[in-house]
C-alpha cells in the first residue's frame, strides 16, 4: 500500500467512526481514492455526490488526512468519474422470515387470565387482546437509521437493551410526531427477546392502558391487571402524554411504576413532550419520570433523510438514485413518516407508469404534496407561530427591541425563515423590520450554534419546525 491509500484507510475508519454506519455507507464508501502524484485524488460517482461530499464532508476528510500526515494534509481532489462505485453496495434484501425461523410479527407474554377472570366475557375479551401484544420484527436498531438527530437516543436505547433495569430507570423519549419513538423502543424489546427470550417484555400504546384500566375497573379486577402489570421485566410504553386527566390510570401506572423500578425491572416511556411539558400529568408522576434519563428525537437533517430514503429504498430492492432521493429529502422535512409515505408513492408511480425513476418522474408523483407544503410556509405564517409559541406579540418580530425574550424568539423565526422558504437574506431581513441581510445572517448563525449546544432550545425549534410543517 502507497502512503496515500494508507493515508485513505485511515480517514476511512475516521470518518465511519464520526458518522456512523449509514452515512458512511452511504456517501464516503462509494468514493475511490486515487494517488494522483503527491495529492490525492477521490472519484465520486456524480455532480450531485460531488457537490455534496465538497459542501458536508470535505472538511472532515481534510481533517482525517491531516492527523495521519501530523498536521499537513495531503492537498485532495474530488472528481467525478466511473473508477467511483456506482451506488452504496446494496445489503442483501432481509429475507423473508419463516414460521419457523421466526413469525412475522412475534408475540411477546402476556398475563393469562384467572379462570375467575376468564369466566367474565369483559375481561376475557380483554386478557384476549393482551394476548395479541405485539412487537415489529422490523422495529430493530439495524434499520434504524441514526444521525444528529438521534444519536443520543440511540446510544442511550443501546445501553439500556444491554442491562435492562440497570443503566437508566426509566428511559424516557421524546420528541415530536413520526420521528421515530416507536421503532426505537420496540427495537430495545426485540433485542431482549432476541437475547433473553424468556424476558417477560410488554409494548403498550398509553390508549390501550387507558383501556385497560377501564376494564380492570368495571370488572373489578385490579388485583389481576396489579399481578400482570407488576411482573413484568420490561414494560415499553408509548406515547404518555395520551394519560393526560386520567387519573386511575395515572394512579395505577404510578403503583406499577413504583414496583418495576424497585425490583430493578425496566420501563421505558416514549411521549411527543418533555415530561414537565405534558400539562395534566401528577406532578409525582413526571418527577419519577426524571429519575432516569431523559432523551430527544429531533427531526433529521436533510444527510439523515437522504440516508433514511436510501435505507428504505434498499429494503424494497430498489436502487434509488442519489438525485432523486436528495430531492425528496430536502422537500419532505417535516418527519420519518412522511418522508416514507413519500418514497412509497414515487416507488408506485414509476412501477405503475414503468418508467424508470428519474427526478421528472419524482417531482410529478408529489406535485401535490410539494404544492401544498409550498403554499403554507410563508414567512407571517413562521412569525405568527413563533409569537404565539413564545407568547409575545406578531408586532416584535418587527420592532427594534432587543431584551433577550423578545430578541430570542425572533432570531429563531429568522433561522426558521431562511431554512423553510426560499427567501435570500435580505428578503428576510426586509420582512423583519428592514433588517440588514448581515443581522439575518447573525441570528441563523446564532441559532444554529444554540441548536448543538442548548437542548431546550434544540427541542423547542424541533417543535416549531414540526408545527411549521405539519
Ligand atoms: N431513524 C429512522 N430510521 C429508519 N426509519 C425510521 C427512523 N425514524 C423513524 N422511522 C420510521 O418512521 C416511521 C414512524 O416512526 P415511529 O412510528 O417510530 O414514530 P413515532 O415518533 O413513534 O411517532 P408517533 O409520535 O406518531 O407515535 C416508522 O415506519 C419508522 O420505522
Amino acid at each position: 500500500m502507497s502512503v496515500l491509500e494508507n493515508c485513505w484507510s485511515h480517514c476511512l475508519a475516521t470518518l465511519e467512526e464520526r458518522l456512523g454506519a449509514d452515512q458512511f455507507r452511504i456517501w464516503i464508501r462509494p468514493l475511490v481514492a486515487e494517488a494522483n502524484g503527491d495529492a490525492l485524488s477521490l472519484i465520486v460517482p456524480n455532480q450531485i455526490f460531488l457537490q455534496f461530499i465538497r459542501d458536508r464532508y470535505m472538511g472532515l476528510i481534510e481533517e482525517a488526512a491531516s492527523t495521519f500526515f501530523d498536521g499537513e494534509a495531503p492537498s485532495i481532489e474530488l472528481k467525478v468519474g466511473s473508477a467511483a462505485r456506482k451506488a452504496p453496495p446494496a445489503p442483501q434484501p432481509a429475507a423473508p422470515a419463516t414460521p419457523a425461523a421466526r413469525p412475522a410479527i412475534q408475540t411477546i407474554q402476556s398475563f393469562a387470565p384467572s379462570a375467575a377472570a376468564a369466566a367474565r366475557p369483559a375481561l376475557a375479551a380483554a386478557a384476549a387482546n393482551h394476548e395479541t401484544t405485539r412487537l415489529n420484527p422490523n422495529f430493530t436498531f439495524e434499520t434504524l437509521v441514526t444521525g444528529k438527530a438521534n444519536q443520543l437516543a440511540r446510544a442511550a436505547a443501546e445501553q439500556v437493551a444491554e442491562n435492562p433495569g440497570v443503566s437508566y430507570n426509566p428511559l424516557f423519549v421524546y420528541g415530536g410526531v413520526g420521528l421515530g419513538k416507536t421503532h426505537l423502543i420496540q427495537a430495545i424489546g426485540n433485542l431482549v427477546h432476541q437475547r433473553k427470550p424468556q424476558t417477560k417484555i410488554r409494548y403498550i400504546h398509553a390508549e390501550k392502558y387507558v383501556a385497560d384500566v377501564v376494564k380492570a375497573y368495571q370488572h373489578k379486577a385490579f388485583d389481576e391487571f396489579k399481578r400482570y402489570y407488576h411482573s413484568l421485566d420490561l414494560l415499553l410504553i408509548d406515547d404518555i402524554q395520551f394519560f393526560v386527566g386520567k387519573d386511575k390510570t395515572q394512579e395505577e401506572f404510578f403503583y406499577a411504576f413504583n414496583a418495576l423500578v424497585e425490583a430493578h425491572k425496566q420501563i421505558i416511556i416514549t411521549s411527543d413532550r418533555y415530561p414537565k411539558e405534558i400539562d395534566g400529568l401528577q406532578e409525582r408522576l413526571t418527577s419519577r419520570f426524571s429519575w432516569g434519563l431523559t432523551v430527544a428525537i429531533e427531526p433529521p437533517e436533510l444527510e439523515m433523510r437522504v440516508a433514511i430514503l436510501m435505507k428504505k429504498a434498499e429494503r424494497e430492492n430498489f436502487k434509488l438514485d442519489s438525485t432523486v432521493a436528495f430531492f425528496v429529502a430536502k422537500n419532505i422535512r417535516s418527519n420519518v413518516r412522511e418522508l416514507e409515505g413519500a418514497l412509497k408513492r414515487v416507488l408506485a408511480y414509476a412501477r405503475f407508469t414503468n418508467q424508470p425513476l428519474t427526478l421528472e418522474a419524482a417531482k410529478e408523483a408529489l406535485r401535490d404534496i410539494l404544492a401544498a407544503g409550498n403554499r403554507q410556509i410563508s414567512v407571517e405564517n413562521i412569525q405568527k407561530t413563533v409569537a404565539d409559541y413564545y407568547k409575545i406579540k406578531v408586532a416584535d418580530m418587527h420592532s427594534k427591541k432587543r431584551t433577550r425574550d423578545i430578541a430570542r424568539p425572533r432570531q429563531i423565526a429568522m433561522a426558521l425563515t431562511k431554512e423553510l422558504t426560499q427567501m435570500s437574506l435580505p428578503a428576510v431581513g426586509e420582512a423583519f423590520g428592514g433588517r440588514d441581510h448581515t443581522t439575518v445572517l447573525h441570528a441563523c448563525r446564532t441559532i444554529e450554534d444554540l441548536r448543538q449546544n442548548d437542548t431546550e432550545l434544540a427541542h423547542q425549534y424541533g417543535v416549531l419546525l414540526q408545527m411549521l410543517r405539519s
